[in-house]
C-alpha cells in the first residue's frame, strides 16, 4: 500500500489577525469547503519550500514559513493524506486568488463557522483552544493543599480542567467543586465535571463522559455552550464521541503509566492511526510530560492531557 498524500498548508495573517482561508473549486475533490491554502508536496521537495511555491503559485505571495501548527493524518473515502500546517511568519505581496478561488480574511474565533474537509477541524482546534488539559488527582490531601495546587496549575497558564476525583466521598467533592469551579472562573479557565452530569448542569460547566458512558447517549447530553468531551479507548469509542457531537476526545494511554497500569499503550503511531478515521480535536494521554505537546502535535493531537505532568 502506498503511503499518505503529503499535503502541506499555510496559516496566513493579515495586519490585524484575522486568517487567510480559499473556497476550493468546483470539479476537485471536496470542493466547495474552505481550507488553508497549501497543496502536495513533490517528491524531494521539502515542507518548507513546498509551501513556499504553492502560496506563491496559488495567491501570488512570497513567504517565510514559520513555526509548525499541526501535522494531522486524515482518512478520506479515496485516499490518505497528512495535512502538514505552518504558521506563516511573514509574507510579502498582494494577496489574489490565481487559480479562481474565492478568498476570505476570517476572525480567528469564526473559523469554525467555515466548511471544511475533516482534516481541518483538529486545524481549528489547535488554533483555538488549549494545547494542555489537566485532568485533577484525587483530593489525598486537605481540601486546601488540593485547591493550592489547581489554583498553581492556573496560575502557571492551564486554561482546560476536569475535575475528576474517584473514590472522593459526595459531599466532599460536591464542596471541592464549587471552590473549583470557582477559580478556573477567575482565571477564564473552561471547567468539565467527570461523568456526573447531573452536576454539570448544576454548576453550569462542562462534562467529561467516561469511555463506559459514550454508549448511553445518542447526542451530546449537553447544549453546545456546555464543553463535552470523551474518554476513549479504541476506534469505535472515538466514531461514537464523533457521532454524539463532542468537542473533543481523549485517546490513550500512549504509554504506560503508574495511574493506569493496565492498559496496553498505544504508541504514536497507533494513536496517529486512530486518528485519521474521525474529524475529532484529540488529546495524547498515558504518561504525558510536557516536551510531549510537539510530539503530539506532529501526530495530529490537539496536546497532551495529564495529572502529574500538569499538576500544581
Ligand atoms: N491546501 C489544503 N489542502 C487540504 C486542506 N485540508 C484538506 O483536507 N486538504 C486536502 C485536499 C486535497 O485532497 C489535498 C490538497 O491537494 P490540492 O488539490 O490542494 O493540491 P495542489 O494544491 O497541489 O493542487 P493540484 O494541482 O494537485 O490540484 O489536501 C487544507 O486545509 N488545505
Ligand atoms: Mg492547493
Amino acid at each position: 500500500m502506498s503511503g499518505p498524500v503529503e499535503v502541506v498548508a499555510g496559516v496566513i495573517r493579515d495586519k490585524t489577525g484575522r486568517i487567510l482561508l480559499a473556497r476550493r473549486t468546483e470539479g476537485r475533490d471536496l470542493a466547495g469547503l474552505w481550507e488553508f491554502p497549501g497543496g502536495k508536496r513533490e517528491p524531494g521537495e521539502s515542507p518548507e519550500a513546498a509551501l513556499a511555491r504553492e502560496l506563491h503559485e496559488e495567491l501570488g505571495i512570497d513567504i517565510t514559513c514559520g513555526a509548525p501548527v499541526i501535522a494531522v493524518p486524515q482518512r478520506y473515502p479515496h485516499k490518505r493524506l497528512r495535512l502538514d500546517v505552518r504558521h506563516v511568519a511573514s509574507w510579502r505581496g498582494t494577496v489574489k486568488g490565481h487559480e479562481g478561488q474565492a478568498l476570505v480574511w476570517a476572525p480567528p474565533h469564526t473559523l469554525s463557522a467555515y466548511a471544511m474537509p475533516s482534516a481541518d477541524i483538529p486545524v481549528v482546534a489547535a488554533l483555538l483552544q488549549p494545547d494542555r488539559y489537566l485532568v485533577t488527582p484525587a483530593p489525598n490531601g486537605s481540601d486546601a493543599a488540593w485547591l493550592e495546587s489547581l489554583e498553581a496549575s492556573l496560575t502557571a497558564g492551564i486554561r482546560r480542567v476536569q475535575l475528576r476525583a474517584p473514590h472522593c466521598p459526595p459531599a466532599r467533592w460536591a464542596g471541592l467543586v464549587e471552590a473549583a469551579v470557582d477559580a478556573c472562573r477567575r482565571h477564564g479557565a473552561e471547567v468539565l465535571i467527570n461523568g456526573d452530569i447531573a452536576l454539570a448542569q448544576a454548576m453550569d460547566v462542562g462534562v467529561h463522559l467516561r469511555s463506559a458512558q459514550l454508549a448511553e447517549f445518542d447526542t451530546r447530553p449537553l447544549p453546545k455552550e456546555q464543553r463535552v468531551g470523551a474518554s476513549c479507548h479504541t476506534l469505535d469509542d472515538l466514531r461514537r464521541a464523533e457521532a454524539i457531537g463532542c468537542d473533543f476526545a481523549v485517546l490513550g494511554p500512549i504509554a504506560e503509566t503508574a495511574t493506569h497500569p493496565e492498559g496496553q499503550p498505544l504508541g504514536w503511531e497507533g494513536f496517529a492511526a486512530l486518528r485519521e478515521d474521525v474529524a475529532l480535536p484529540i488529546y495524547a494521554i498515558g504518561g504525558m510530560g510536557i516536551a510531549d505537546i510537539a510530539i503530539a502535535r506532529a501526530h495530529g493531537a490537539q496536546g497532551i492531557a495529564a495529572i502529574r505532568a500538569l499538576w500544581g
